[in-house]
């Protein structure tokens, strides 16, 4: 066990010399999800004009305590007049601030008759007014490159009147599944045989992370077409990555192909599940060096690596921190475990209860048992040679993220 390596050992090896790949200019509503390839800069200040935050009457703050003519009657994007001393003006929530009042009252607190309004005293300037530039001033930082376009960036571009945007292009990934045992969804499955589940999870999982599933394709246990295979998805891709085939037994072919093509950086890591895992780099088109990452077959192997290694890589290609680390919360177990020379991420439920958050593991940790990965809300991570009773503290790797 002492050959097998460390995963923070394995991330640098993944990530050293990735660079974010090419933008490209799209209209905010194609960029939803999208990583900014620049800085976008504000154009102007959010709110535009001072507003009023209730609907009610605007006065100056030194006519409050008065009975006031209204003088005014201002909607929400209608233009506001100048409003003179000693008079108020009706006004609604979003409303322009007329020039000369400073201040408004709601309208609960108001007795109007006819068209005057009695005005409670003690109104301090700025009351309920919602002041031009309070969320953004013109000229200030509005997002950074690297940020994801989720609903807060993307409302926050439409606020400035922005329809487009330069984003990183989603990486292109190459999905290829090893093993003759497998057979499409759809398709008969003979004695002997199984359904492949990795590709579609993959998939999702690879989407969520911002990237492009482009090639997906099947590799038949054989040395020379796992070769063929692998040569032919570096030249269409900037990742290949494999499932299965990456284990010590002879009908495993992905390392050797690996070798005899491109690179092998790194095999076998001291974590569970997922330990075959293989990585390294393929000839791609013109010259250039594709990242390649082996995942082995078991499906729950498939979808840790995916959070563990996947998601940073696709962080390193779409410049975005965002997505190179996962977050961790503190928890304490309702179960029991020991770990040998391998870290294990337990798929875990987390409750949030009044004495903190409490891990609970799915019965089955197998790693072809899918169905624990199902509720998972977090990966627990039980370092090696480590003995965890009920009660224990632990670390966890939250899941609930894009
Ligand atoms: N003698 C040893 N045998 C194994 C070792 C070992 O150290 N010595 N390691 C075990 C561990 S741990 C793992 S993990 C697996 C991984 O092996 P491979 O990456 O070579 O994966 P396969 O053998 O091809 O497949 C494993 C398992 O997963 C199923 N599978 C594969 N692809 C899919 C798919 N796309 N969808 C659904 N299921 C899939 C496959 O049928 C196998 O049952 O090796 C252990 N063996
Ligand atoms: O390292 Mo494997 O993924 O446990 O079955």
């Amino acid at each position: 066990m002492t050959d097998l390596q460390s995963i923070e050992r394995a991330l640098v090896a993944l990530l050293k010399g990735v660079a974010p790949v090419a933008s490209e200019t799209m209209s905010c509503h194609q960029a939803a999800g999208r990583v900014l390839a620049e800085p976008v800069t504000a154009r102007m200040d959010v709110p535009p004009f001072d507003s009023s935050a209730m609907d009610g009457y605007a006065l100056h703050h030194g006519d409050a305590g008065k009975r006031l003519p209204i003088a005014q009657r201002i909607t929400a994007g209608s233009p506001a007049r100048p409003l003179k001393r000693e008079h108020c003006a009706r006004i609604f929530t979003g409303g322009e601030l007329p020039p000369g009042a400073d201040c408004v009252v709601m309208q609960e607190q108001v007795e109007v008759a006819g068209d005057t309004a009695l005005i409670p005293k003690g109104i301090p300037i700025g009351n309920n007014v919602r002041c031009r530039g309070r969320d953004v001033w013109v000229g200030s930082p509005l997002l950074d490159a690297g940020t994801r376009l989720e609903a807060a960036a993307l409302g926050h571009l439409a606020s400035q009147g922005i329809t487009e945007v330069a984003v990183r292009r989603r990486p292109r990934v190459a999905l290829l599944s090893t093993g003759d045992e497998l057979v499409e969804p759809g398709q008969p499955l003979a004695p002997g045989r199984i359904y492949n589940s990795n590709r579609p999870m993959l998939t999702r999982l690879l989407e969520r992370f911002g990237a492009d599933v482009t090639l997906a394709l099947s590799v038949p246990d054989d040395f020379q077409g796992t070769c063929a295979t692998l040569a032919l998805a570096a030249q269409e891709v900037d990742v290949v990555i494999s499932t299965g085939g990456v284990s010590v037994g002879e009908e495993d072919h992905v390392r050797t192909a690996l070798e005899t093509l491109g690179q092998l950086d790194l095999w076998r890591l001291a974590i569970r599940p997922g330990k075959p895992l293989a990585l390294g780099r393929l000839p791609g088109a013109n010259g250039s060096d594709v990242r390649f990452v082996g995942l082995p077959g078991n499906p729950v192997s498939g979808f840790v690596g995916a959070w563990l290694f996947l998601r940073p890589l696709m962080g390193a290609f779409l410049g975005c921190p965002a997505l190179a680390n996962l977050p961790t919360l503190a928890a304490r177990t309702d179960f029991a475990t020991r770990t040998g020379p391998r870290r294990h991420y337990m798929r875990v439920t987390l409750e949030f209860g009044p004495t903190g958050v409490v891990a609970h593991a799915f019965h089955d940790q197998n790693s072809g048992v899918l169905s624990s990965c199902i509720e998972a809300d977090a990966l627990a991570v039980i370092p090696p040679e480590t003995r965890i009773e009920p009660g224990d503290p632990i670390e966890c790797l939250w899941l609930r993220v894009d």
